[in-house]
């Protein structure tokens, strides 16, 4: 099997790289070699691998940026995996497509469910909404896992920007009043893989078993398990002993750290019909542990 694997260099695409090794013949792509913003360049590429798989974490990430590059946010994060999905349909293959807590408006006092409205309140949640709905509406097998809060030790994430703060700073002033789950890339990386493996359990095929597909294609939530706010999720890291310089954590609100983004208060999704259909996830601070052992 055939497996096109956007977005190498992200977070999550670097561990998707390696955790896919052995389930398919893997493509993994740069920016360069795909660009997501030249929709002629999407289709060129995915006509000339002809993959059965395509597995798109690529995406425009920068939350407050995309409040003022609307046309990029649009085009990477809803037109470019809506042209994905339109030449997998031609082809045959399914799709693996990443989202964002972000989709929803935090308003919920309980975790959020598949079944639940969005209403996304910045540019990035509304062009992932429409990523979303774009491969829904090309009927293709696919799998949409919404996660939340990345990190890892590679790239932009919340994570390392307090390792790096932590050195500059004597105190930290973070939000208290936004709550989620706070997901290492690997656990997203290693869960797909077993949905890939599960749904594709002969790799030598060379094409996709479309009952399994079938059977198991939709919207999942896909987060590490419990909940913290910001500030906690902080606490949490400056904890651990690999941080030996350990500044004060001081809770501040929402209105005391103003961004051009408005993010969700309360983002946690509920992982249930994930884990029924696919396979466990830890819990949020086991999953930063390992990640910072
Ligand atoms: N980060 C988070 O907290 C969360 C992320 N998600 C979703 O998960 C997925 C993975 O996120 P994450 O790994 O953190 O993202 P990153 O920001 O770490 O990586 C994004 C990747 O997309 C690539 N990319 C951006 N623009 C283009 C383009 N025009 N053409 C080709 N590639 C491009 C980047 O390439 P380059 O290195 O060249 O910039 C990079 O490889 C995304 O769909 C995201 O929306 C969901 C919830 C939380
Ligand atoms: C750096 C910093 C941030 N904050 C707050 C601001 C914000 O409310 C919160 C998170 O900040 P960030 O801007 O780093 O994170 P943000 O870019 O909002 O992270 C989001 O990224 C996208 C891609 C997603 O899909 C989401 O799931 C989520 O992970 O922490 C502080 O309170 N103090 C600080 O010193």
């Amino acid at each position: 099997m055939k497996i096109l694997l956007t977005g190498k260099t992200g977070q999550l695409g670097y561990e998707l790289e390696r955790t896919l090794q052995g389930l398919g013949e893997v493509f993994a792509l740069d920016r360069q070699q795909m660009d997501l913003a030249n929709l002629d360049h999407v289709r060129d590429v995915i006509r000339t691998i002809k993959p059965q798989l395509i597995i798109n974490p690529a995406a425009y990430t920068a939350v407050d940026l995309a409040e003022t590059n609307v046309e990029s946010a649009m085009r990477i994060n809803a037109e470019a995996p809506g042209v994905m999905a339109a030449e997998a349909k031609k082809l045959g293959a399914a799709m693996i497509h990443y989202s964002t807590d972000y989709v929803f408006d935090g308003e919920k006092s309980g975790s959020y469910s598949e079944t639940d409205t969005p209403n996304p309140q910045s540019v990035y949640g509304r062009s992932k909404l429409a990523g979303e709905q774009a491969i829904q509406a090309a009927g293709i097998p696919h799998l949409i896992l919404r996660t939340s809060w990345i990190y890892g030790l590679r790239g932009k994430n919340f994570l390392l920007t307090v390792k790096r703060l932590a050195q500059e700073r004597d105190e930290l002033r973070i939000v208290a009043d936004q709550f989620g789950a706070p997901t290492w890339c690997r656990t997203v990386a290693e869960a797909t893989a077993y949905c890939v493996g599960r749904l594709q359990a002969d790799v030598a095929q060379t094409e996709i078993n479309h009952d399994a597909w079938a059977g198991h294609s939709g919207l999942y939530h896909l987060t590490a398990q419990g909940k913290t706010s910001w500030h906690g999720f902080t606490q949490a890291i400056i904890a651990h002993p690999v941080i030996l310089k350990k500044p004060k954590v001081t809770s501040i609100s929402t209105q005391d750290y103003p961004l051009p983004a408005k993010r969700p208060q309360n983002s946690v999704l509920s992982s249930e019909r994930f884990m029924q259909t696919f396979c466990s996830l830890p819990n949020w601070d086991a999953g930063l542990k390992l990640c910072m052992d």
